[in-house]
């Protein structure tokens, strides 16, 4: 990774100490324990609290001003979706701690702990630890932590919110089992049945593609969380969302058979 990018960052941060956690394809991710409203000299000296930094840095290959306005507006927009979990209790996801929209900054929460490999607990890396084993990899415990990620996915969509980028990277264990959604850049506001059904899809394939000898029970672990979450009148909806996961998948099918 440029030192430049991370200098830049730097310069827009107030020289406040960083690691960088990941670069992904939209933003560079850093961790810090210096609180964004507290003076430095009162940075939390426990490993246990830990803040984290997304910034978007300006992409060189678009034009610089439809770049900021770009940058801008994703940020905005990831914070917004944040804002608005913080209402919804049954979500969890980061809280937000401060925006810096125009630099393309966001500060959160930091989520999760690091497994016995130092990989941080993403829904992915906790899996994969039980991938060779089949007597770790269909226990209760991972039956149970997919249900309640499920039920995370089902909350999110009965509030018409959609992730927009569900793979199991984008959903982190606490230490205590807690599932946490991450990731909200290209989330937003929909009632629209095949949104849901997208990230559902979106999940799946992450699910296939790195744990394939378990993807059909964890599959249908996570669609057993996710639909219990639907009760009463919205059992309806519940039957059209998945109805049009079913075209989805088959889309998908279809597509992969066609290269
Ligand atoms: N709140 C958080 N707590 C802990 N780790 C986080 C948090 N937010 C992001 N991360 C870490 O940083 C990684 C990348 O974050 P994020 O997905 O938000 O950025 P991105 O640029 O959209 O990445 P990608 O392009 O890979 O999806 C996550 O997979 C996770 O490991």
């Amino acid at each position: 990774m440029s030192d430049t990018i991370i200098e830049n960052a730097k310069s827009h941060l107030r020289n406040i100490q960083v690691t960088v956690v990941s670069q992904g394809a939209e933003a560079i991710i850093f961790q810090t324990t210096q609180h964004p409203y507290l003076p430095s000299s009162i940075s939390t000296s426990s490993e246990s609290l830990k803040f984290i930094i997304k910034y978007r840095p300006p992409k060189t290959y678009r034009h610089r001003t439809l770049d900021q306005q770009l940058t801008k507006h994703r940020t905005i927009s990831e914070a917004r979706i944040l804002q608005k979990l913080t209402n919804i209790a049954e979500v969890n996801a980061p809280s937000l701690i401060a925006i810096d929209s125009r630099n393309g900054i966001l500060w959160m929460e930091h989520i999760g702990y690091e497994l016995a490999n130092k990989d941080i607990s993403s829904l992915k890396n906790w899996l994969w630890q039980f991938n060779h084993d089949e007597s770790k990899a269909l226990t209760n415990e991972v039956q149970d932590t997919l249900r309640a990620v499920g039920r995370q996915i089902g909350e999110l969509h009965k509030n018409d919110l959609v992730h927009g980028d569900l793979t199991s990277s984008n959903i982190i264990l606490s230490e205590n089992s807690k599932a946490f959604l991450i990731d909200f850049g290209l989330s937003s506001q929909s009632t629209l049945n095949e949104d849901k059904a997208v990230d559902l899809y979106v999940l799946e394939r992450a699910i296939l593609s790195t744990h394939p000898l378990y993807s059909y029970e964890y599959n249908k672990w996570l669609l057993e969380g996710y639909s219990s979450v639907f009760s009463g009148k919205q059992e309806t909806k519940l039957k059209e969302i998945l109805r049009r996961y079913e075209d989805v998948r088959l889309r998908g099918r279809k597509r992969s058979m066609l290269g």
